[in-house]
């Protein structure tokens, strides 16, 4: 117990006694980088208050022990809190306290974010504990599961959101209502409409739109609503192809999210001004535009940070120059979106390759970049993963973080998992062959448990390497193996799908359609998940097999790279260690040299095998791993002035 003074709008205002509750280390650089030591967090209890100061240790190669007796002595010299910081509302948002030395650090990582280059690592080193600052945060996708999902996108948007909102932020996913006629309309049968319906001004006129809201595990999920989301097909398209109308779709989405925040009273408030937008991929990228082009000119969201998450750089948004003036932009912010395709990639002589590219105008517009996988955050940078933006992309490096996907731990565990037909466990393993005969028994595979099982689930496009497994099925075949896929894109590879399936009776299955039950059955019962991704900013099919026990042969990329661990069978003194194996150059070869390793191992070794398929299920995939490295790029985005004011 010590007395403090605690000092507020410029006059001592009372004193009193206040607790010391605990000490933490905050994750540190390597000292050379630094010049100085550790960071240290001390969380005070002063009423009911609890105050969290952080400061940072002189003695950078101090043990731990050292480090408490370097605050103890800290301590005993006494601080002061100078005062509430306050927000342009008046709320107070932070602390100023500061040591009698004058070297507070209220802030350390204003230091961090200032030296830039190096960020990554003081992202993995963030507490794993509840945060200390807290934020509004407005998630923009176009789609987020379990009410729309197509891939990824909207795994992470379904997953992340009520994460952040456990670790005490205040979260909004601001997604449409898709309506398709089918039975997956239910999935928004829990939202209620708003008495809140506005208007935006787009493409030529204004369009009303109406909000729907469901608070569900912490999180507001607010629905947009419109009659260009009413139709048949996914959210992007139908048998037909890609909706011609999707600029206005998304452009629409972009103009409601900005508004959501400052109209919508969900519990009772708005978000208000001060929010942090994270904008998915192309369809949200016109917010950090908006903001800068319509917003903050007149005074609003000048407080407000916006970080643009990109899952897959391959879809840009990109449309004719003269749809610009569809978008409800001034026009001139042209410069934001122009984009000019290469000689190469124009149609014919007189095409300008003049065009409009929404993710490129968040590019240039938004605070920070994130992308979901260390990998993928470096090779997009490229030429080779660039498509296009690389030199853009590398200009906004200083503010480019990468951050591996989590995994909703709850709706994949094979130990609780209802699509199985048997549950298991990494002390008990006997269910996964039970999964893996009810598989064969359901898709009419010979039943024969010893028989590998290799499976691959994914949308059925040339990321996926589709071409790949085509050319590779009939030299695969020969083993005595089983395969089995489930995807849908391409026609032409639901119709090689088919076409195998009748060549290869025994030995192979192709399921053409989205079915996430049957994704479930394929990831417990299959021994081996092929993904043999031309690029993969993360990936998460391999995260949910190895979390079942099922070994990922991988290609060499992206967040693939970073996430599986290849097999070694001699290190650790010939015990291995690894979870699974990762194949490059992507040839037809060396894909086929990976898989055979792996169905050797698989015969001849089995508890190599076992020891690779442990090693995978309790591999940390979870979310909290994330999202503590998330809160450390908000705080980032919260240092710096917006980047367009
Ligand atoms: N036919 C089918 N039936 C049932 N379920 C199916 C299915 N086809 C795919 N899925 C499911 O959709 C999800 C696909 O996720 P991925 O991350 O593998 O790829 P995607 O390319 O869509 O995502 C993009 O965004 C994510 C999220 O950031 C990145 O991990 C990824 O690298 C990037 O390409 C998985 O949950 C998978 O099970």
């Amino acid at each position: 117990m010590e007395s403090l003074c605690i000092v507020g709008n410029g006059g001592v205002s009372t004193c009193q006694a206040f607790t010391r509750l605990d000490t933490t280390r905050v994750g540190s650089r390597p000292r050379a980088q630094l010049g100085f030591g550790c960071f240290v967090r001390e969380r005070y209890k002063y009423g009911n208050l609890v105050i969290a100061r952080s400061g940072r240790s002189e003695v950078g190669n101090s043990k731990d022990g050292n480090f408490a007796v370097e605050n103890e002595k800290e301590e005993k010299r006494g601080g002061l809190i100078l005062g509430p910081e306050r927000d342009s509302s008046g709320s107070v948002i932070g602390f100023n306290l500061i040591p009698p030395s004058g070297d507070g650090g209220v802030l350390e990582s204003h230091e961090d974010a200032t030296t830039g280059g190096t960020e990554e690592a003081d992202i993995e080193g963030a507490e794993k504990v509840q945060t200390r600052v807290t934020y509004n945060i407005v998630f923009v996708t176009s789609e987020a599961a379990p009410y729309s999902k197509t891939g990824g996108l909207g795994d992470v948007c379904g997953s992340l959101p009520i994460v952040l909102a456990a670790r005490g932020h205040r979260v909004m996913v601001v997604s449409p209502r898709y309506l398709h006629g089918g039975l997956a309309d239910k999935n928004f049968a829990g939202a209620s409409e708003l008495d809140c319906h506005i208007k935006v001004y787009c493409f030529g006129g204004e369009q009303e739109v109406a909000f729907f809201h469901e608070y569900r595990e912490g999180v507001d999920w607010v629905f947009l609503d419109h009659p260009s989301y009413h139709r048949p097909g996914n959210p992007y398209g139908d048998s037909q192809g890609a909706f011609g109308d999707n600029q206005f779709r998304f452009a629409l989405l972009c103009h409601a999210a900005c508004e959501a925040p400052l109209v919508l009273p969900l519990g009772g408030y708005t978000y208000g001004e001060k929010c942090l937008f994270l904008v998915n991929d192309w369809h949200a990228g016109l917010v950090p535009v908006l903001l800068a082009s319509k917003y903050r000119p007149y005074g609003v969201y000048k407080d407000a940070r916006t970080i643009l998450v990109i899952h897959n750089l391959a879809h840009q948004g990109v449309e004719p120059a003269v749809t610009y003036t569809n978008l409800g932009l001034p026009s001139e912010w042209y410069g934001a979106l122009g984009w000019v395709f290469p000689t190469w990639a124009r149609t014919h002589a007189l095409d300008t390759g003049e065009a409009v590219n929404l993710l490129k105008g968040a590019i240039v517009t938004v605070d920070r970049i994130l992308t979901v996988s260390k990998g993928y955050a470096w090779e997009i940078t490229t030429v080779e993963g660039g498509y296009g933006l690389h030199e853009l992309l590398s200009s906004r490096r200083s503010v480019l973080n990468g951050i591996t996907n989590g995994i909703d731990i709850y709706e994949w565990n094979p130990s609780s998992d209802k699509h199985i037909a048997s549950n298991y466990s990494v002390d008990d393993l006997s269910g996964k062959v039970q999964c893996k005969i009810a598989l064969q028994k359901e898709l009419g595979l010979p039943i024969k448990p010893d028989c590998p099982m290799i499976g691959f689930i994914g949308r059925l496009d040339y990321q996926k390497g589709i071409d790949l497994i085509r050319w590779a099925t009939p030299e695969l075949l020969e083993d005595d193996v089983q395969f089995v896929m489930l995807g849908s894109g391409d026609p032409l590879y639901e119709d090689w799908m088919r076409a195998t399936e009748s060549t290869y009776k025994d030995k192979f299955r192709g399921w053409v359609g989205f079915n996430i039950p049957i994704s479930h059955k394929i990831t417990a019962g299959a021994d081996i998940l092929l993904m043999p991704s031309r690029f993969e900013p993360c990936g998460l099919n391999q995260l949910y097999a190895m979390r079942y026990g099922t070994v990922p042969v991988v290609h060499g990329t992206g967040g693939l790279r970073d996430t599986v661990q290849a097999f070694d069978p001699y290190s650790k003194g010939g015990l291995g260690e690894g979870t699974g194996w990762i194949f490059s150059p992507l040839s037809k070869e060396s894909m086929l040299a990976a898989l055979r390793v792996a169905i050797m191992t698989y015969r001849d070794h089995k508890s190599s095998w076992e020891g690779i398929m442990k090693r995978g299920m309790v591999r940390d995939s979870t979310w909290e791993n994330a999202a503590v490295q998330y809160e450390q790029v908000f705080e980032w985005a919260f240092i710096d002035p917006p980047y367009i004011n």
